[in-house]
């Protein structure tokens, strides 16, 4: 798999760099970003954080805005933060910020016209790892965390393949998909208007029926915008008593949806995901 690097910079003696490549899986060019600690080198193998971010971003809005690479240089931890969709004029958009280009929901689309190239689900479990491990110092000792349609991604993810990630965390997640109206209109789209096929794609619903997983930590600002109409922490505390998932969800007061909250908190997640990839 070829790669091409777009940019470097040096980051407390760490390294970020962008890079594009052909999706095989997506089928169209894709960029990501990689945060590579000063302890990465040919002879060291380092873990990896998998970054989701939320609707509107690129592989910019974490490594510019939530100030990790101090902590992740300090601990040895790589950073990967993918595009949040499929990309480019042959890839089919809508014209709201919440459905299409921007707004990949991490899913696998079955539905026209989205089906072709929206396969975000996919690429963040294989297609992304397969082609970071074989081009980086990193191991396969991974963690996933991300905020708001991120924050619903990285639970999916966790939730669904406990073998691949050591931890799960999230900022303020869309918590129950299945019952808000950026989850319906995303989901309707992508998978079709039943919705008992949006349950695999639903963290609230996979949480109440997981019998074992990763531990999780979530933190929810309560002067955010979206939490009530669209994220729902509640339903994702019901399903953890429900099923008695390990998760801690922590309301923070006067916090709101932006990366000054991620920003705030983000040296926490990292070093509760350096716990369990034994850092
Ligand atoms: N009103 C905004 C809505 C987009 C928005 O708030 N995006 C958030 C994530 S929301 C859930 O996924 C975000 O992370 N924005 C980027 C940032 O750098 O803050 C709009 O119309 O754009």
């Amino acid at each position: 798999m070829t790669i091409e690097n777009l940019s470097s910079n040096k980051s407390f003696d760490g390294w970020h760099k962008q890079y594009s490549h052909h999706s095989d899986t997506l089928g169209c060019a894709m960029r990501f970003a990689i945060y590579l600690p000063p302890q990465a080198s040919a002879s060291q193998r380092v873990p990896v954080l998998y970054w989701l971010s939320g609707l509107t971003c690129t592989d910019e809005n974490f490594m510019q805005k939530a100030g990790a690479q101090r902590v992740a240089a300090q601990l040895g931890m790589a950073i990967v933060a993918p595009d949040t969709s499929p990309r480019g004029d042959a890839v089919a958009d809508d014209d709201g910020y919440d459905l299409g280009q921007g707004a990949g929901f991490y899913v696998n689309a079955t539905r026209e016209p989205w089906k072709r190239h929206y396969r975000m689900y996919d690429y963040v479990l294989d297609e992304l790892p397969t082609l970071v491990e074989s081009n980086f110092p990193v191991s396969d000792r991974r963690a996933i965390a991300g905020h708001s349609m991120g924050g619903h991604g990285s639970l999916v993810l966790a939730l669904r393949n406990p073998d691949r990630y050591t931890s799960v965390s999230a900022f303020s997640p869309i918590a129950n998909p299945s019952n808000c109206p950026w989850g319906r209109k995303a989901l309707t789209a992508y998978l079709g208007g039943d919705a008992a096929r949006w349950a695999d794609y639903d963290a609230s619903l996979l949480m109440c029926r997981a019998q074992d997983g990763v531990p999780a930590l979530v933190d929810q600002g309560d002067a955010d915008e979206f939490v009530a109409e669209q994220l729902k922490p509640e339903t994702l505390e019901a399903a953890a008593a429900a099923s008695g998932y390990p998760l801690q969800l922590h309301r923070r007061d006067g916090y709101d949806h932006s990366y000054f909250f991620v920003a705030s908190f983000i040296e926490q997640h990292l070093r509760f995901h350096a716990r369990h990839l034994g850092l």
